[in-house]
């Protein structure tokens, strides 16, 4: 059993939405196919991967490095003899052999990107969905059969006006979800409020809406707008300012009783450990969003969750940035709170399953093997093509 081909592309995931930070004009992503020469029903496996939004295409670190690490490395010590399969782990560690500790973003993406595909393999060798091979091998066979999602949205473009925010709010509830997102800090916080409570006409609750600042804010700004939503008791207040910035962090919990989220931005689970040492979050009602396809994959993603573990966090706090399946399949697999969902944004690689609906807030899995890809007809073609083609 060997990997004998590793394809990668670029796509754009281009479009005129902002949030407090950057647009999305120029945004791309990297799609990688990992071939084996394992055969499952006449056909070679072929694992997927993709590396979320919000970091852009790294394929240029992957063919100056971390390609030629894998097809260089003796196949047979990236296999994992115990499950007869494909061993992540071993191959994690392949791929970053001769990389100094710290410093982390960018490698992370390549790497998590190429994490994802190496797992919808195993998972697909296993003839497994992959949440079903996470509960089995690491929580002694029970997966939730169900994952709670919110709908993110609720972006800057130009020509957005309040109608148009809360039509695309109310779509949402529409379509089975109970908790929304929006985007705040791209204006002043008059306008932003009015935004809000524009959106709270649609949503009813406060506990309905959670706000995301994009790491946007110095402390003066992120305590005005803490002082400012506090009485609307929102679902959660996000990454409010520079996502490394502990102290900022910290400070903020003396100025805001009520949930904030965090961690999209931190990749490693030593920048995970810590936000939970010295960014003063609670694991009583804070939320940590860690992406696994941004920060070196689920074997990385896997020492963060012992991190917590060790630091008295609950994994039911982790609500994974990203709205994509492989988040999906690590929180029913896993035990995570919930994860992110894109109903209409960062198409077609946000989204799970074609025909599984989102029901009062929650959504069940497909049931085939690997992350679930086959069963997303558009996100499936643009694989394929670079898998099969
Ligand atoms: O706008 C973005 O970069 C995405 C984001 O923060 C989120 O989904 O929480
Ligand atoms: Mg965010």
């Amino acid at each position: 059993m060997r990997i004998v081909d590793i394809r990668e592309k670029t796509v754009s995931i281009a479009s005129p939405i902002a949030n407090a930070y950057i647009d999305f004009s120029k945004m791309t992503c990297s799609v990688v196919a990992v071939v084996t020469d394992v055969i499952r029903d006449g056909k070679p496996v072929i694992g997927y991967g993709f590396n979320s939004n919000g970091r852009y295409g790294q394929g240029a670190l992957m063919r100056d490095r971390f390609l030629a690490r894998v097809s260089e490395a003796d196949p047979d010590t990236l296999i994992d003899h115990e499950n007869n399969n494909l061993d992540p782990f071993a191959i994690w560690k392949t791929l970053m052999t001769n990389e100094k500790p710290g410093g982390h973003g960018e490698r992370s993406v390549a790497v998590g990107t190429l994490d994802m595909a190496v797992w919808d393999a195993v998972a697909k060798i296993e003839g497994k969905p992959l949440y079903r091979l996470l509960a089995d091998r690491y929580r002694g066979g029970v997966a939730d059969d169900k994952v709670w999602v919110y709908a993110a949205g609720g972006y800057y473009y130009p020509g957005k006006d309040q109608t148009k925010l809360k039509a695309e709010m109310q779509s949402y509830l529409d379509r089975g979800y109970d908790v929304v997102k929006m985007k705040i800090g791209a204006v002043p916080l008059d306008e932003d409020i009015r935004r809000i409570e524009a959106v709270l006409e649609v949503v009813g609750d406060g506990r309905r809406l959670a706000v995301d600042a994009n790491g946007r804010f110095d402390l003066k700004t992120g305590i005005a707008y803490a002082e400012a939503i506090k009485k609307y008791n929102l679902f959660w207040y996000e990454e409010v300012g520079d996502p490394l910035d502990y102290a900022l962090q910290a400070e903020l919990a003396n100025h805001y009783e009520l949930p904030m989220a965090t961690g999209e931005n931190l990749f490693s689970h030593q920048d995970a450990r810590n936000l939970l040492r010295h960014g003063g979050m609670r694991p009583d009602r804070d939320y940590l969003q860690f992406d696994c396809a941004l920060s070196y994959g689920l074997v990385e993603y896997m020492r963060t969750l012992k991190v917590m573990e060790e630091m008295g966090w609950s994994s039911r706090r982790v609500v994974p940035h990203g709205g994509h399946q492989m988040s999906l399949n690590i929180a029913a697999g896993l035990h995570l709170g919930g994860n992110e969902s894109y109903p209409d944004v960062f198409q077609p690689f946000g989204g799970f399953a074609d025909g599984i609906h989102v029901e009062n807030g929650y959504v069940g899995l497909p049931n085939i093997p690997g992350v679930g890809f086959e069963a997303k007809s558009a996100l499936y073609a643009v694989m394929r093509e670079l898998g099969e083609g």
